[in-house]
């Protein structure tokens, strides 16, 4: 792990105490993205999780997720459009708001969508202080590497956390040729160099999706930031995937850097039918379920 970067001082205050031991019942502290440094100073992976909604964002922020997404993957996996291209600040906004309300200690992360900040420093801005203002988010994520760091320098310079997305980004599959592996070969060494670019203009961290193991394991120690994965191997300091993936609620084939710890579609889909099933058989409602 580099140890370059500031804050490496013995003052540490993890908002879930540290290591595995840390619970849900810890002190409820607010996620800084200092603490986030810590973690990767101290070696402890961490996980972030997407989330789009209320019952969720409690979920998951009770579990101990230090950081949630509230992804532009909304675009796919709520709003049914088939890629992430379409979705706009103003379906994300409220999602990003109803997120924010419902978190006590998750650092809550909104997605710039698509055409919402490519335009140029000046729109990435104005598109993050919306997101801030109206949103109540506590940082930003953007796709791009050392074309974008122009973008990332105005919104950090106004005070805005933002977080880098490097490797695959999902934005710009017609260009990358569909959902392919990044920075193969020589490929690697550009990786790296977006990475550092983002870290020099200021980003407090940087996703990599779909990124060779090695490649994300060298940009993970030649940065002082934290790297999340997707896809890219368990050296990141800290690893993502979108909840309906996670848990098993999207169905049909997932990529290959999912893995399911629950199976929410045929729970939700056995509570549909059971309810279904006892109404067309007159049971449900029962003389419980009735006023009298
Ligand atoms: N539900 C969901 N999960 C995601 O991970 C995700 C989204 N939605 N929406 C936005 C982007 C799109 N992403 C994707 C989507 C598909 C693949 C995929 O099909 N991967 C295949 C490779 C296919 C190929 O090589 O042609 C895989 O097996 O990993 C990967 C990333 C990641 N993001
Ligand atoms: C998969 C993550 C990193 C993302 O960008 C999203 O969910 O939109
Ligand atoms: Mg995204």
């Amino acid at each position: 792990m580099s140890t370059t970067g500031s804050g490496a001082s013995g003052e540490v205050t993890a908002p879930y105490g540290s290591g595995a031991s840390a619970q849900a019942d810890a002190p409820r502290k607010r996620v800084r993205i200092h603490h986030l440094r810590e973690m990767k100073e101290r070696g402890e992976p961490w996980p972030m999780l997407t989330a789009y909604d209320m019952y969720t964002a409690q979920l998951f922020d009770e579990a101990g997720i230090p950081v949630l997404l509230v992804g532009d993957s909304a675009a796919n996996n709520v709003f049914g459009y088939d890629t992430s291209l379409p979705v706009t600040v103003d379906e994300l906004l409220p999602l990003v708001r109803a997120v924010t309300r419902s978190v006590e200690r998750a650092l809550v992360v909104a997605d710039l969508p698509f055409g919402s900040y490519q335009l140029s420093p000046e729109q990435a801005l104005e598109t993050a202080v919306r997101f801030m203002k109206e949103g109540r988010a506590h940082a930003v994520k953007l796709e791009g590497g050392r074309r974008f760091t122009p973008h990332v320098e105005a919104i950090t310079s106004a005070g805005v956390p933002v977080m880098g997305h490097i490797g695959f980004t999902p934005q710009s599959e017609h260009n990358l040729g569909g959902y392919r592996v990044q920075g193969r070969g020589s490929a690697g060494e550009e990786l790296l160099a977006d990475a550092v670019a983002l870290q020099e203009a200021g980003a407090f961290s940087v996703v990599m999706e779909m990124v060779p193991a090695e490649v994300a394991k060298r940009v993970t120690h030649e940065l002082h930031i934290p790297t999340i994965g997707i896809g890219a191997g368990s050296d990141c300091d800290a690893q993502v995937l979108v909840w309906q993936d996670m848990a098993g609620l999207r169905r049909g084939k997932a990529p290959r850097f999912v893995k399911r710890y629950a199976d929410l579609a045929g729970v939700l889909s056995g509570a549909a039918r059971a309810f279904a099933d006892e109404v067309r058989r007159g049971e449900f409602p029962a003389a419980d379920h009735a006023f009298h």
